[in-house]
């Protein structure tokens, strides 16, 4: 039986997760929690028995170096591994950079809670959430799901926005129900899909 196995990782916590800040496209590093965030999403996924057999990645090195640590648990550091661009953050745009509390105490709780979790309102210079399905969701389908419908098992180390852009179609939230699916950083959520590439059931390891 086809296998269709999908598995959808945020990286481990970042440098500016820590720091608070709004990040983006921006490139900083894991810290060392996350560091540990990402050899634990490796050791549960092997404690599984879940096996890959090629990932996809954004061209941003806190989800390459997360893949790269739960890879070498997994005892598959020589997978292939594909990197797009498709797959980075939603872009914050003048955001990027600035503290979130800062900006809470600067713009208003409710606003920053609309350009964080909105679906269609954009941070300034920024991406909705919508403008973030546009660039991920045609990559998924060209790209990432034609291997799984093959029988490849397949894992992505991405974003918490880029990775619910493509939650949103596969568990077919509306634009409410989206801005309460939140993703924990380094938590792997497990997908079997049906031939038809519809869910046919989902594990959430955070919960
Ligand atoms: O800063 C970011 O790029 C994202 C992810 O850490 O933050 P938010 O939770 O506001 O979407």
């Amino acid at each position: 039986m086809t296998e269709r196995l999908l598995v959808l990782v945020r990286h481990g916590q970042s440098e500016w997760n820590l720091k608070n800040l709004f990040t983006g496209w921006r490139d900083p590093d894991l810290t060392a929690l996350g560091v540990e965030e990402a050899l634990k999403a490796g050791t549960r996924l092997k404690a599984e028995g879940y096996q890959f057999d090629i990932a996809f990645t954004s061209n941003l090195s806190r989800a390459q170096k997360t893949l790269t640590l739960a890879l070498g648990e997994l005892g598959q550091s020589d997978l292939p591994v594909v990197k797009d661009i498709a797959l980075n953050e939603r872009d914050y745009g003048d955001l990027s950079g600035l503290n979130k509390d800062d900006a809470r105490a600067r713009w208003g709780e409710e606003q920053v809670h609309v350009w964080r979790r909105s679906y269609d309102v954009p941070p300034p210079g920024g991406e909705s959430l919508k403008d973030t399905v546009a660039r991920t969701l045609p990559y998924y389908v060209t790209e990432i799901l034609p291997k799984v419908l093959q029988g490849n098992r397949v894992l992505v180390a991405a974003h918490g926005n880029s990775l619910r852009a493509l939650i949103m179609v596969l568990e077919k939230h509306t634009p409410e129900s989206i801005m309460k699916r939140e993703l924990a950083t380094g938590a792997p959520v497990i997908y079997r899909l049906k031939a038809d590439s519809t869910v046919e059931s989902v594990v959430d390891l955070a919960g």
